[in-house]
């Protein structure tokens, strides 16, 4: 695995959000995306090598609502750049992670993505991304 590429970080109102993280991190989000097949509206702040990821529900199954409703607002993944997901994916699944998806998909800002269960994590939701060329 390579550099945290981003940290997810669920929220009630992308709006309101942008706005807090606009004045903490002292630059403006540099793009909006839905990702419908997730339920996710997000946000993306460049800090240096890494990203943060704010994101909204856009509907009620949305991993979004569920985490919020059950735990809040707050850090919901890290994410990890690299290389070959594939390849990567195999390796974790060798070592007896949990993988989410069994097949990589699209996930925002040009990435395919697989997720790791947290029960198999210590109970931090990783993501694996990586960039299509
Ligand atoms: C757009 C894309 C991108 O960056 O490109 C994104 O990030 S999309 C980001 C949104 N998409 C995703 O998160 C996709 C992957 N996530 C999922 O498949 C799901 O959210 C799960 C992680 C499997 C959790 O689903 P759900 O809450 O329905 O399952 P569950 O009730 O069985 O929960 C199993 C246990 O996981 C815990 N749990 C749930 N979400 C968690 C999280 N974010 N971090 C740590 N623990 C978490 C629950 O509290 C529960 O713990 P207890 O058993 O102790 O109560
Ligand atoms: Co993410």
């Amino acid at each position: 695995m390579q550099h945290v590429e981003h940290i997810g970080i669920a929220v009630k109102s992308l709006s309101e959000s942008n706005t807090l993280f606009s004045k903490l991190l002292g630059v403006s989000p540099y793009k909006q995306e839905g990702v419908e097949s997730e339920g996710v509206l997000t946000s993306f702040f460049q800090t240096g090598q890494t990203k943060i990821e704010l994101l909204e529900a856009t509907n009620p199954d949305s991993p979004i609502a569920k985490f919020i409703e059950k735990k809040g607002e707050g850090i919901h993944h890290i994410a990890f750049e690299v290389e070959d997901i594939e390849a990567e994916m195999a390796r974790l699944k060798s070592e007896g992670f949990i993988l989410l998806n069994e097949v990589p998909k699209k996930g925002a800002d040009n990435k395919l993505v697989c997720f790791l269960h947290p029960k198999s994590t210590n109970s931090v939701l990783v993501e694996l991304c990586q960039t299509i060329k």
